[in-house]
């Protein structure tokens, strides 16, 4: 199967990484040659430790030498399936898309890593709503077991099916839902940061204490302001406005504190600095 990737972050370069540890040819896209060679040595790292650990069935290299990185979106054309991963932005991702459509073989499917953004809306502007569909891998993709698949109003069940049945190959453990505003993941845990970035904006508590009450009292793995930093501020900060406008309750307002810091450029663990220094 020949796999594309669009976005070389920390999420496309996860789910190329894991694709081709599957035995997949990937194609990665990013536009600019800085952000692939950035991917590519995230994705060596992750290998290295994979292998140490002896997670690892083939060498790195091997598994480095079936992706290919490249800033030309020409190369999909003959990819079986393409995820896209790029920013958490609807009109930036439709933009993607409609080119993509045009791009890829007929037969090919497309799917989007997106978070919260609907499905549906993504599909109509691929011109190929049946073959469309959400694979929603988890951070960090080569560590956490679920792909969240999202079906769209018009995807097909041979979509579904062949995108479970990646899932599966990748090792991962695929579970399906409707194409609602959050979908089931965001829906449920971007509220709890939200909250939790709230506590801080109050001065209910530091940001150790909320995060150390979380983890020793929940079991959680990580605080939820370490987690926040870990998936972003800027893309918790589009999750809840896409759940804030696309369910209509103010109960999904971002918080304030939350909108300043990404005004601040304070992203997480991209930039440096978000609630932690690193
Ligand atoms: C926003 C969305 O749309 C959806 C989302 O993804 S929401 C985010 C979902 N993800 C989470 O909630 C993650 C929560 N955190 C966790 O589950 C865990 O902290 C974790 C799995 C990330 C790490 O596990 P942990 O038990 O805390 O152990 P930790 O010691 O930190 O890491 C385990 C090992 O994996 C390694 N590791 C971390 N990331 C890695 C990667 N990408 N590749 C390879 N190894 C990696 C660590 O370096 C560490 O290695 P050592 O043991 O040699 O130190
Ligand atoms: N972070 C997380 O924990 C999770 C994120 N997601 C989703 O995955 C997607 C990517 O998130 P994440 O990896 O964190 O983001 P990152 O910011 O790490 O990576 C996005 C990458 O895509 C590139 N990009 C932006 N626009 C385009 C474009 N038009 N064409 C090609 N590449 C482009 C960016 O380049 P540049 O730097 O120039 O912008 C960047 O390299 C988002 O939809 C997000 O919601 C899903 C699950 C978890």
């Amino acid at each position: 199967m020949k796999f594309g990737v669009i976005g070389a972050g920390q999420m496309g370069g996860g789910i190329a990484q894991v694709a081709a540890q599957s035995g997949f040819d990937v194609i990665v896209q990013d536009v600019e040659q800085e952000y692939l060679d950035r991917g590519r040595g995230v994705i060596e790292k992750s290998l290295t430790k994979l292998q140490e650990k002896g997670k690892l069935s083939d060498a790195p290299a091997e598994v480095l030498a079936r992706i290919k990185f490249t800033t030309h979106m020409q190369d999909f054309a003959d990819c079986d399936l393409v995820v896209e991963a790029i920013v958490e932005n609807q009109a930036v991702k439709n933009a993607l898309f409609e080119q993509l459509g045009q791009i890829v073989k007929p037969s090919g499917i497309l799917a989007s890593n997106t978070s919260s953004i609907p499905i549906t809306a993504l599909a109509s502007a691929s011109g190929r709503p049946d073959r469309f569909i959400g694979m929603h891998f988890m951070n960090p993709v080569p560590l956490m077991a679920l792909v969240e698949v999202i079906r769209g109003y018009a995807t097909s069940d041979e979509t579904a099916q062949f995108v479970t049945q990646t899932a599966e190959q990748m090792g991962k453990t695929p579970l399906t839902c409707n194409d609602f505003p959050g979908f089931v993941s965001n829906r449920i845990l971007m509220p709890m940061l939200n909250e939790a970035i709230q506590c801080v904006m109050e001065g209910v508590a530091e940001p150790e204490a909320i995060d150390g009450i979380m983890k020793l009292g929940m079991n959680h793995p990580m605080g939820p302001l370490t987690l926040a930093d870990f998936i972003g501020l800027d893309t918790c900060l589009s999750i809840m406005e896409v759940l804030h406008t696309g369910l209509g309750d103010d109960k999904y307002r971002p918080s304030p504190l939350l909108r300043k810091m990404v005004q601040a450029g304070l992203l997480g663990r991209k930039s440096g600095e978000g609630f932690y220094k690193y």
